[in-house]
């Protein structure tokens, strides 16, 4: 079993004796956000009622896996060194029959997913996320069940004719199960988040954090809706949490459960928005059909509305021609007597004043219909007493605290990972008492251009949290022009996220990229029938360089066990993948053209040199020892040999990495293009300096054991070739490790040019 996790001073994860480890994983798998039977991925079209009327009988058994394939998967996903899984699920497979009618059997299958998880050799670090995007399925993401749109009274059937949100699903023609439209007619790439800005998910965000103060009316069974959807989403997470803790507590002792995250990417909704007359001129993405909060507010009550229209071009994006939506006589929110039955169904009462058949914001004066036939908007700047860090600071704590409070009741021990809205800084809560020594803050980062544009654009970058957090006084300074200056662009974003989030919460909160990738599907999926991944492994490693550098901690988003081309992870157009079962031929193919120059991995006895600097206060050359056959890594990252196809971009995904490091990080880089990997770090002194080794994950893939050339300032090294790791056994101070595959001519950037160092052949057995 994997060792406790611990967290050290300067908030790192570390063992328990002090040495710096890390955390390396996926997500997995997309495939919660959609249920399992029927199988509704995105793409399957909404051609009746059913849609929504089964939506709480609906079963998300199987996914994230199948239960037989889970260990094939682990053992894949562990062959990259990696040691963590991040699992997410959402309320909708917990909850989707109705308030309190919970899916006990989804849940007893998640406590068996994690028990084979387990079961795996060496088993692995999973933490827990109640996933959403754009709040549900029913709002064009995925996460809440059908019924909490019920609960805020609107009706999801009409959101594609008021322009509530949009879904996927309607794109698709259920004739030919292809998609329909064109250009802005079209289900555009990555429109789905655009959905933060309309109706159905911008209202719901806003009453989860903020109902008692903007909705006051708004009240279900005595209780205003924002502490009736947080009560409930709370205690669906804690249910399943309780039920793997009494069915399987063996997971918690065994280390595999390492905690809970808060809810994924939570959103400010309305609050803050100063004018509901315009477009907030700070808001990033504007693609698609655009309309202003109030045009929404119109919309969802039936009435016609022209409303801006954007689209994606080379600088950003760009106005089209306005678009004019008319709803057709229908409404985004239930009738009375649509909600009569709803009511009766789940047994709701609501205040007297919250009249059916109504904007929920035109009941709070925040606009009317005029007599004289008008809307006309009466509040514009209703959301505005708050802005974004009085949203931060007080209505996501107020949440915060209510699933801390849950939790800790319940386990003391493991971490509980606070997720603020996406690429925001976290709260100030330093010195509160929900910030305890267990917390590690979550940060997700996507880069705007490789997103967008599902390119890797080699010439121009875009500082993304800089433009986001509004960094510059123009958005043309954050353009950033270069490969290599894009590089080093993101790598500095990475680190300014840990800064940020550090200066809020205290040095001693570990920073963890509990979301990071890039769309597989770049360049109009060309690499699927050219099995060119060259585009996909440039950006990858550019993430992989930038979260090196600082020694952070990450799981990929993601790894989607039935992912395939056409339909990428089944949601929403989505192809960040890692892997994909329609890659496995695409690796065969590229094996046996380059197999003839490929080492066997089954090779155990090499050669290698190895040299020391002069500057090493050690007075013996290094060299290699016996390495240890039972290695004791403490860790879950720990290779089992695999098969790896079907893993995309696969040499930039397949990284060295230091697993532990006895002593404090400094300096990380992997060389890709020459297959060097340069570690510098600060030994520690202890007693059992020369002993306990720093652990270096060293893939077979880039470094062959036969091949390897390693220069350092110190130290004795074992190699494990069954695990891939290099024990490197180094004095205290300052030091360095540089490792070439291949000749040692081929490392560009020696870590040291002293040019009389001791050079020894070494036996690796
Ligand atoms: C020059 C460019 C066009 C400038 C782009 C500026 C903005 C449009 C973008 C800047 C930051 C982007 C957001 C970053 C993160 C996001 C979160 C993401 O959700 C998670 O990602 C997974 C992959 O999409 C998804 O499957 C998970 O479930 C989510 O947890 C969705 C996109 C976005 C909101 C992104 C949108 C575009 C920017 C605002």
């Amino acid at each position: 079993m994997p060792a406790k996790i611990h967290i050290s001073a300067n908030g790192e994860f570390c063992d328990k004796d002090g040495n710096v480890i890390q955390l390396r994983g996926v997500n997995l798998d997309p495939s919660v956000k959609i249920p399992a039977k029927p199988f509704l991925s995105t793409h399957a079209p909404i051609a009746d009622g059913a849609f929504f009327e089964d939506a709480d009988k609906v079963s998300f058994i199987n996914h994230p896996l199948v239960l037989e394939d889970i260990e094939e998967h682990i053992i894949r996903l562990k062959s990259l060194g990696y040691n963590t899984i991040r699992l997410p699920f959402t309320w909708e497979s917990l909850e989707h029959a109705g308030p309190g009618q919970y899916d006990f059997a989804y849940m007893d299958y998640i406590v068996e997913v994690l028990t084979r998880i387990n079961g795996v050799q060496h088993g692995m670090y999973v933490y827990l996320d109640p996933h959403q995007d754009v709040w549900s399925r029913f709002s064009g993401g995925s996460g809440a069940p059908l019924w909490t749109l019920y609960c805020a009274g609107f009706q999801p059937a009409n959101f594609l004719a008021t322009d509530a949100a949009i879904l996927h699903n309607y794109y698709i023609d259920p004739k030919t199960g292809r998609e329909i439209g064109k250009d802005e007619e079209a289900y555009l790439k990555m429109v789905w988040p655009t959905n933060y800005f309309k109706l159905a998910c911008q209202t719901m965000f806003t009453l989860f954090f903020g109902g008692k103060q903007y909705a006051p009316k708004c009240t279900i069974n005595g209780e205003n809706i924002q502490d009736y959807l947080q009560g409930k989403f709370n205690n669906a997470i804690m249910t399943l949490y309780a039920r793997i803790k009494d069915k399987a507590p063996e997971l918690f002792d065994n280390n595999c459960i390492i905690g809970l995250e808060s809810v994924n990417e939570p959103n400010c909704g309305y609050i803050g928005e100063t004018d509901l007359d315009v477009i907030p001129k700070e808001r990033d993405l504007k693609l698609g059909r655009t309309p202003t909060a109030f045009q929404s507010f119109m919309l969802g009550e039936g009435i016609e509305s022209t409303v801006d229209q954007y689209k994606r071009t080379f600088f950003g994006f760009s106005k089209g021609k306005p678009c004019t939506i008319n709803p057709g006589g229908k409404k985004a929110w239930l009738s009375a007597q649509e909600r009569d039955a709803i009511d009766a169904k789940y047994n709701w009462e609501r205040n007297p004043e919250w009249k059916p058949d109504t904007c929920i914001w035109k009941l709070h004066g925040v606009w009317e219909i005029h007599e004289s036939g008008g809307p006309v908007l009466l509040k514009s700047d209703y959301f505005s007493q708050a802005d974004e860090a009085v949203f931060i600071n007080n209505h996501f704590v107020e949440y915060y605290t209510g699933i801390y409070n849950k939790f800790r009741a319940f386990d003391k021990e493991s971490f509980i990972i606070i997720q603020p809205p996406v690429m925001k800084p976290p709260p100030n809560l330093q010195n509160f008492p929900i910030l305890d020594d267990k917390t590690i803050c979550a940060c997700h980062f996507y880069d705007g251009m490789t997103l967008m544009y599902k390119t890797w654009n080699k010439r121009i970058g875009i500082d993304t949290y800089g433009l986001v957090n509004k960094k510059y006084s123009n958005p043309a300074f954050a353009v950033v022009l270069g490969e290599n200056s894009i590089r080093k662009c993101i790598r500095k974003q990475l680190s300014e996220m840990q800064k940020d989030a550090k200066s809020m919460l205290g040095k001693n909160v570990p920073v963890f990229f509990t979301e990071i990738g890039i769309p597989f599907d770049m360049d109009d999926k060309k690499a699927y029938t050219t099995n060119d991944y060259s585009s996909q492994t440039a950006a990858l490693d550019a993430l992989g360089f930038a979260l090196e550098g600082s020694n952070l901690s990450y799981t990929l988003w993601c790894y989607c066990s039935i992912n395939s081309h056409a339909w990428g992870d089944n949601w929403n157009n989505e192809d960040f993948s890692i892997w994909s079962p329609d890659d496995k031929p695409l690796y065969r193919e590229t094996r046996s053209k380059t197999l003839t120059r490929e080492p066997s991995p089954a090779s155990t006895a090499t050669s290698v040199s190895t040299s020391k600097s002069k500057s090493s206060s050690s007075s013996q050359p290094p060299s290699f020892i016996k390495p240890d056959d039972d290695l004791d890594l403490d860790s879950a990252s720990c290779t089992l040999k695999t098969d790896l196809s079907g893993f995309r971009a696969l040499d930039a995904i397949m990284r060295p990495f230091p697993m532990k490091i006895h002593g404090t990080f400094e300096f990380a880089e992997f060389n890709l293009s020459n297959k060097s990997y340069t570690l510098k770090l600060i030994g520690r002194t202890t007693p059992e300096t020369t002993t306990v080794p720093t652990c270096i994950f060293l893939p077979r893939h880039h470094f062959a054991p036969n091949h390897l050339s390693i220069r350092s300032s110190s130290g004795r090294y074992a190699y494990n070739t069954n695990y891939q790791v290099l024990e490197w056994f180094h004095e205290p101070g300052h030091q360095y490790i540089e490792i070439c595959a291949k000749s040692k001519s081929r490392c560009s950037t020696p870590v040291s040019d002293d040019s009389s160092d001791l050079s020894a052949e070494c036996i690796i057995s």
